[in-house]
């Protein structure tokens, strides 16, 4: 279908924090009509009156036909779509309110970043357990998508997943505008899980960051934490390329250079001597890689992968690791040389698996095999 040729579509967005409000904006200038779920009443009436969300996104002026309510039923109302951003940790007792109010054949869209503590559950896996719907109608969004940049309207990409490509592709064609552009894949698990990874990554650097250290050390952090990413989603059955794309290797790039990324804004805190709990009660937004490290821990424990720069943002989290020994060569007990296995030897495991995910990508490059709609 054309660009030109968009229906005009009812949906709703649930959180009007930065990235809700974000979204919301790409929507409404997508040519959808959005109504935007904001808990306070006060910042639903500040949306729809004064086209503005001081508290999460001052200075950006948001479309004109966008709309606000702090009820849930009006909200929801008729919505075709349902787009949810919210703190991870809160999407389940949240879509109990949700339930009642979905319309029959309504897509189901997450635009979160994190694991759920204490069942270890990516997002989507939250809503096909909480919602009567089908897996195919349920997707994903993630990329390299800082929300103050796209809210200025900066030229971005994201990647919009599902087990239905058919829904991929509605949502994404929802979510693209002359700013933004949606391309799909299938492979929900890595696109989920590369949001979720890159902020722990990006925790990492700020603590370097924070600690003083320059370039070399946070390229070589962010260069083992995306074979720690690629090994830790492979082995939960993503695919390997995906975590070489926007929501992977795209998202990390963006999360680890950005001042705006709160995680690795938490992280310098970290690396200049705040405690855990100073950070948590300096930020003023959600930062999900601080209550995503326990449980990805988990998971790679019971999946056998070895996740060593995660496991150092935990120890600093926790106290006992300090910030200035974080560091790529403390990955290991040995000073035996290893292999680093993610291009330079041909071993088994992941990094094997982001070697030839690399390989195929410049295969495909070269031969031009990439088509327009595939991430
Ligand atoms: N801000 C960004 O640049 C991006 C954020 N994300 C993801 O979007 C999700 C939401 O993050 P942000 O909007 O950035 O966070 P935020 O901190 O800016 O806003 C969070 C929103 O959720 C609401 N909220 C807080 N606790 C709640 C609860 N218990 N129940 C219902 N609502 C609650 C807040 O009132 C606020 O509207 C996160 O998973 C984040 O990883 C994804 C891409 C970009
Ligand atoms: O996910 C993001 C960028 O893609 C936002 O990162 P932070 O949550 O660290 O701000």
């Amino acid at each position: 279908m054309s660009r030109n040729a968009k229906p005009v579509r009812r949906v709703a967005v649930l959180g009007a924090g930065s990235w809700g409000t974000t979204f919301a904006k790409i929507l409404a200038d997508g040519g959808s009509e959005v109504t935007l779920w904001a808990r306070r009443p006060e910042l639903a009436r500040e949306i729809t009156e004064v086209k503005r969300n001081s508290d999460y996104l001052p200075g950006i002026n948001l479309p004109k036909t966008l709309r606000a309510s702090s009820s849930l039923a009006e909200v929801m109302d008729g919505a075709e779509q349902v787009y949810l951003s919210i703190p991870s940790q809160s999407l389940r007792e949240n879509l109990l309110a949700i339930e009642p109010h979905l319309r029959p054949g309504a897509i189901v869209v997450s635009l979160m970043k994190g694991v759920e503590k204490g069942t270890g559950l990516r997002m989507s896996e939250v809503l096909a357990q909480e919602l009567p719907i089908a897996p195919e109608l349920i997707a994903v969004a993630s990329g390299p998508n800082l929300a103050l940049e796209i809210a200025k309207e900066q030229p971005t990409a994201a990647v919009v997943s599902s087990v239905s490509l058919e829904t991929a592709q509605a949502v994404a064609l929802a979510a693209t505008n002359r700013y933004f552009r949606s391309f799909v894949n299938t492979d929900v698990i890595g696109t989920e899980f590369g949001g979720v990874l890159k902020n722990l990554i990006a925790v990492a650097i700020g603590i370097v960051d924070g600690v003083g250290y320059g370039e070399n050390t946070k390229a070589s952090i962010i260069t083992r934490g995306l074979v720690e990413m690629t090994d830790f989603a492979v082995a939960h059955g993503a695919q390997p390329e995906t975590l070489s794309g926007l929501a992977g290797l795209g998202d990390l790039i963006a999360t680890c250079q950005s001042p705006l990324s709160r995680n690795n804004t938490a992280g310098r805190l970290l690396g200049q001597g705040y405690s855990f709990g100073d950070v948590i009660s300096k930020m003023q937004q959600t930062a999900e890689g601080l209550a995503s490290v326990a449980p990805v821990l988990e998971l790679a424990r019971a999946r056998g992968v070895d996740m060593p720069i995660v496991a150092q943002v935990s120890q600093v989290l926790a106290g006992t690791l300090n910030p200035r020994d974080i560091a790529p060569h403390l990955t290991t007990d040995s000073d035996e040389p290893q292999g680093e296995r993610n291009i330079d030897d041909g071993q088994a495991g992941s990094g094997g698996a982001l070697r030839r995910s690399l390989k195929r990508a410049f295969d495909q490059l070269r031969h031009g095999r990439r088509g327009p709609s595939g991430d």
